[in-house]
Formats: C-alpha cells, sequence, structure tokens
C-alpha cells in the first residue's frame, strides 16, 4: 500500500459564529508523509476543529489545507476515529465497514476485520461486541474508508486501561505495517509517547503551536523507560504552556 499522504495546513483564521475571539489564527502546520503526529492540548483548545478542517468536513475558514497536492475538502475522505465508536446498530459489522466503502467485498471486510482482530465477525451485530471490540470495528470502518489517513479523536477516551493497551498495540502493528499518515488528537502523553513520531502541542485563544516535538526513537523499539522519559516531557510542556 501506498505511504500516506503529506498534510500542508495553513489556516489564516478559523472563527466560530460565536466566538468573538478566533479558535486559530495564523496557525501553520506541515505533515510528513507516512509520519504519526500527536495533538495534544487542554480542552477547547481546538484539537477536534482541527482535524475537521483537514478531513475537509468544515470548509468555513480562511487559508489553506493541503492534502497530497489537493485542497483539503477535495482530497479523498480520510479514515476518521471518533470517541466513540458510532456504529449504525441496524447493520451489521461488515454492513457499517461497507457504508464506509460500498466496494469492500466478502473477503476484503474479512480481511480487513482480521487486522483487528476481529475476524468472522462481519455478519454481528454491534450489539454483540463488546466495546473494546466496537472500538477496533471502528478502526476497521476507518481503514476502509481509507487507509492512507487516519484520523483519531481521542480514540482511547473513557476505555479501561487493559483496552487501552490493547487498542495502543493494535494501532502499533497497523501504523507500522500500512505506513498511513496519522493525526491522533488525545489529552494523554501517554497515547504520544507509544504512538507518534512527533507531538505538537496546541495552547492558547488564538491558539498556537507551543510545542512541536519529535519523538525519534522508533515507536517499536521504545523501552518502557524511554515512552516514561518521552511522557513526562511532554507533561512537563503541557503543564508549563497549557
Ligand atoms: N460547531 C461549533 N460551533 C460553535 N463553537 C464550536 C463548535 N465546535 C467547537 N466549538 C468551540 O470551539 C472551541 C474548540 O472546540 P474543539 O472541540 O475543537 O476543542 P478540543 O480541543 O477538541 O476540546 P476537547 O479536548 O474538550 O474535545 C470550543 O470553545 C468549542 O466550544
Amino acid at each position: 500500500m501506498a505511504r500516506g499522504p503529506g498534510l500542508s495546513v495553513a489556516i489564516a483564521e478559523k472563527t466560530f459564529p460565536s466566538g468573538s475571539v478566533p479558535l486559530f489564527s495564523g496557525l501553520r502546520l506541515d505533515i510528513a508523509p507516512g509520519s504519526t503526529v500527536a495533538v495534544l492540548g487542554p480542552s477547547g483548545v481546538g484539537k477536534s476543529t482541527l482535524l475537521r478542517l483537514v478531513a475537509g468536513i468544515d470548509t468555513d475558514f480562511s487559508g489553506r489545507i493541503v492534502v497530497d497536492g489537493r485542497d483539503a475538502a477535495l482530497a479523498p475522505a480520510p479514515g476518521f476515529v471518533f470517541q466513540d465508536p458510532r456504529l449504525l446498530p441496524w447493520l451489521t459489522v461488515g454492513g457499517n465497514l461497507r457504508l464506509a466503502d460500498p466496494a469492500l467485498g466478502v473477503e476484503a471486510t474479512d480481511r480487513l476485520l482480521a487486522s483487528v482482530g476481529l475476524a468472522g465477525r462481519q455478519d454481528d451485530f454491534p450489539h454483540r461486541l463488546s466495546g473494546g471490540m466496537q472500538r477496533r470495528a471502528a478502526l476497521a470502518r476507518a481503514l476502509a474508508a481509507n487507509p492512507r489517513l487516519l484520523l483519531l479523536d481521542e480514540p482511547f477516551v473513557s476505555l479501561d486501561p487493559a483496552l487501552v493497551r490493547e487498542m495502543h498495540q493494535l494501532l502499533l502493528g497497523l501504523l507500522d505495517t500500512g505506513g498511513p499518515t496519522a493525526l491522533i488528537v488525545s489529552h494523554a502523553a501517554e497515547d504520544a509517547a507509544r504512538l507518534a513520531d512527533r507531538a505538537v502541542l496546541l495552547a492558547g485563544r488564538p491558539a498556537r503551536v507551543v510545542a512541536d516535538i519529535p519523538l525519534e526513537r522508533p515507536r517499536r523499539s521504545r523501552s518502557e523507560a524511554e515512552i516514561a522519559v518521552y511522557r513526562l516531557e511532554l507533561e512537563a510542556l503541557a503543564a508549563k504552556t497549557g
């Protein structure tokens, strides 16, 4: 599979009609093809809005966001993972995946589900899956939509620690084998320390990039001690800048 696209974000201004101060003003962010970037920052800083702008869902801003050389709104839709799984309960798991990619055949659906540890579950309805399995199905749906560009908005929020570890392991494999470009919005420095090769901290209103940290050690070879060092470094920066 081709490596994920490069992204170029240049937001001159983004203001919601209800807000007097712009959410973003002169925000720039360039993201290398195939990289995994964690976007961290306090609640309300604009992380989810940034993902929607990159996804081309929200086009109400001035500036330009380019995905693989095309305006975000004209680029292929990304794979989006939300805070909750958002599977349609009246469709089977396979049906949910085919909503994202109507051309997905039975075998391809099986392969995709197997890649997230859900082999043989395509005919199940979502209520038959545990919470953790529903998260994995949501990840498979995002891969069905676009395996090259993944936008994850707090994908581990409200999961218990064992499920977070399970999702981290799953994503480690998917990020390394597929080579997608991934943006992971999170409150947790731990997510960045384990998964990302770069962490961007947003703060303020208008939001600015207050820290842009390369996490150079390849995620696969990070020891628990190195992960802890990255996490503490990011938490300290967030405390200083947030
Ligand atoms: N559709 C909207 N209309 C008006 N204001 C909005 C809209 N969406 C977001 N906002 C406002 O924009 C700001 C940023 O919201 P956003 O959800 O992007 O922040 P966030 O960093 O993702 O927060 P959290 O971490 O709590 O999810 C907030 O003040 C929010 O109230």
